[in-house]
């Protein structure tokens, strides 16, 4: 048997952050973009992928799904030994992937966990199939604490149309009856001064968030980072309204610092807390 030296060890306690979702090559959006964001927290990120996807800037060109036993390996590997404080998912693709994931959450009784129900880009596309959409609704949406549609998907699944600040209210209403314990509508999709306007809807609290519209055209993984951020601050023990004011303070940020990167829709600047200030004049 080998002897360790008995030195005494450096270590460092710190909350830890699971994202099931999938990869994005060009680094903006997905697992890549939530490991930053938690990263930027001071927050362990672990990940469990669901899907590769070549992409950049301008458009997805291809996607596979890994398989879902591939899926529930790597949940079962982190929060066997790591464990996690708060768990995020992200793009699912179908349900197959959805229907593992939901039998995991359920079996370890996630309580602090954010579901964005990516079905829809921000530009329309629909990324996901009705049956994949059914499973998400039924169950993993109940088990969110919570949940987080861009316009798109807060239109299918409150099944109404989105145009102006009371359909957002109403839409998340209408969303909150589906299960999870709050949902956030977020305007990223909203036309003019609504636009970077959320809704918040709690059962109790029904509240509209806002920062400032950022006028750039460089928003590719707005909602991974919001939703991260959010997923770091419960790990955090942040109670989940003041989770999301705080995250959609850093995304607001982070847009301020978007990269100017690809020849299409570059991501928001994670980075921004690293860069240096300013210097004063004088
Ligand atoms: N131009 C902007 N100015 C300010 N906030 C914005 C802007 N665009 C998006 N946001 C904010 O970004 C967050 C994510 O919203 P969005 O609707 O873009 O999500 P999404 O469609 O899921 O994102 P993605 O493009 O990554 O799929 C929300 O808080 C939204 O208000
Ligand atoms: C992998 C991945 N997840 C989520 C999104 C949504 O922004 C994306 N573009 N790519």
């Amino acid at each position: 048997m080998v002897q360790r030296p008995r030195v005494s060890q450096p270590s460092v306690k710190i909350p830890v952050a699971l994202t099931i979702a999938g990869s994005d090559s060009g680094g903006g959006a997905g697992v890549q973009a939530d490991l930053r964001t938690f990263a930027f927290h001071c927050v362990h990120g672990t990940s469990a992928l669901t899907c590769i996807t070549a992409q950049n800037t301008l458009s997805v060109t291809r996607v596979d799904a890994l398989p879902p036993e591939s899926v529930i390996a790597q949940i079962d590997a982190v929060v066997n030994d790591i464990g996690a404080d708060a768990i995020k998912t992200g793009m699912l693709l179908n349900a197959e992937i959805m229907a593992v994931v939901a039998e995991r959450l359920q079996s370890y009784h996630c309580d602090r966990l954010v579901v964005d129900p990516v079905m829809v880009s921000r530009t329309g596309v629909c990324l996901i199939d009705d049956e994949a959409i059914a499973t998400l609704r039924d169950r993993l949406i109940p088990q969110a604490t919570v949940l987080t549609p861009n316009r798109y998907e807060a239109q299918i699944l409150a099944k109404q149309e989105i145009h102006t600040l009371d359909d957002m209210k109403a839409a998340a209403e209408t969303i909150f009856k589906l299960g999870s314990q709050a949902v956030l509508i977020k305007g990223g999709g909203m036309r003019g001064k609504l636009c970077g306007v959320d809704v918040w809807f709690d059962g109790e609290t029904l509240e509209v968030l806002r920062t400032e519209t950022v006028g750039t055209h460089h928003t590719h993984g707005t909602g991974c980072t919001i939703s991260a951020a959010m997923t770091a601050n419960l790990a955090l023990k942040q109670s989940p309204l003041e989770a999301t004011k705080q995250a959609k303070i850093y995304l607001t940020q982070a847009l301020h610092h978007a990269l100017a990167i690809g020849e299409g829709q570059g991501p928001v600047g994670h980075y921004f807390p690293l860069l240096p200030s300013p210097k004063l004049s004088g």
